[in-house]
């Protein structure tokens, strides 16, 4: 069984006057949450769009679930649920009867299967109520129930909490986790805001103008975003000694300027402070610092703005 559930090949898309994807090849792997993040126009909706058999590409492959071929990847595109910019719901039908008419639209046997997703996205209470009067947090999970009716092996999100409260975004985020603790779906989420994907994707794909600019797990980008304390005091060597022997600090470095970046302690900086006074040294700068993932992203797509205001 092929371990990567979507692969593009240098999928490219051009549009009379808009590179919309430049040659990107992306890799999801099985069991993944994959956070695709990007500016808007940056190319999102238009992979989402290849990958889901809207669009076609210029050049370049796509293969899902291990198939290239063009019927082979129809029958792949069955194991997709896919929310692409707004959910198409009827606004004068209840969250029961939406799902009706979509299961029947998608030939998907048997009754039973609406309970279990109302259930699942928790709008079994919703009774009576027509969708046009739904929230748009309601709305929101009557669109992920139609995308999970006929339980899809691969979730596609393009933009699911656009306009929602952060209350909204976090039970979305709470439910996607559950989704794929307990189905162990594999999610592609589509998003210009990397807050939202904090705490919940296992991989992230940049990509600006089209181009993919980085693939990196979670692990990778928290390390790069590693806070720390940064601190200036009248004698580094001085200081270093205390945070060795004093609080037995290892993990730290003396910078050829004379700073600390201690990476040990960050939320437990009153230690530190009080052992340096201590120790009789003069405290002249001393901050917690690092990159938080918004800078990061920001930083990669060469966003003065954002660089500058770090
Ligand atoms: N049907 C189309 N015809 C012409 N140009 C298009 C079409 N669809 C997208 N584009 C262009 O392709 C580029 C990528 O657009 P796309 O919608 O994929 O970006 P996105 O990252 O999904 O952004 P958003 O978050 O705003 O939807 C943009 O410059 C856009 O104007």
């Amino acid at each position: 069984m092929t371990e990567f559930v979507l692969r593009t090949t240098e999928l490219t898309k051009i549009y009379k006057h808009d590179v919309a994807l430049d040659k990107v090849t992306l890799r999801v792997k099985k069991g993944t949450i994959y956070g695709f993040i990007g500016q808007n126009g940056a190319g999102k909706s238009t992979l989402i769009r290849i990958v889901n058999g809207l669009a076609f590409p210029s050049s370049g492959s796509i293969e899902l679930f291990g198939e290239t071929a063009d019927r082979e990847l129809v029958a792949a595109r069955k194991r997709i649920g896919s929310i692409i910019e707004s959910p198409a719901l009827f606004p004068h039908m209840t969250a029961r009867e939406n799902l009706e008419v979509h299961r029947i639209q998608r030939g998907i046997p048997g009754k039973e299967c609406i309970e279990k997703t109302l259930e699942l996205v928790g709008l079994q209470e919703a009774g009576k109520k027509k969708a046009k009067n739904f929230s748009l947090g309601m709305k929101q999970r009557l669109g992920m129930a139609i995308a999970l009716l006929g339980d899809p092996e691969f979730l596609i999100l393009d933009e699911p909490t656009n306009g929602l409260d952060p209350m909204g975004v976090m039970e979305i985020r709470e439910f996607l986790k559950r989704l794929h603790r307990e189905n162990g779906i594999t999610i592609l989420i589509s998003t210009h805001i990397l807050s939202e994907l904090h705490l919940l994707a296992t991989h992230y794909g940049i990509i600006h103008k089209g181009k993919l600019l980085e693939q990196l797990t979670a692990g990778e980008l928290n390390e790069k975003c590693q806070q720390y304390l940064h601190i200036k005091v009248n004698d580094a060597s001085h200081a270093a000694a205390v945070l060795d022997q004093e609080l037995h600090a290892s993990d730290f470095e003396v910078m050829p300027d004379g700073t600390i970046k201690l990476y040990q302690f960050v939320h437990d900086s009153g230690k530190v402070s009080t052992a340096l006074f201590r120790a009789g040294l003069i405290i002249e700068q001393f901050m917690p610092m690092g990159e938080d993932l918004e800078s990061y992203f920001a930083s990669r797509i060469g966003d003065e703005r954002y660089v500058q205001s770090r």
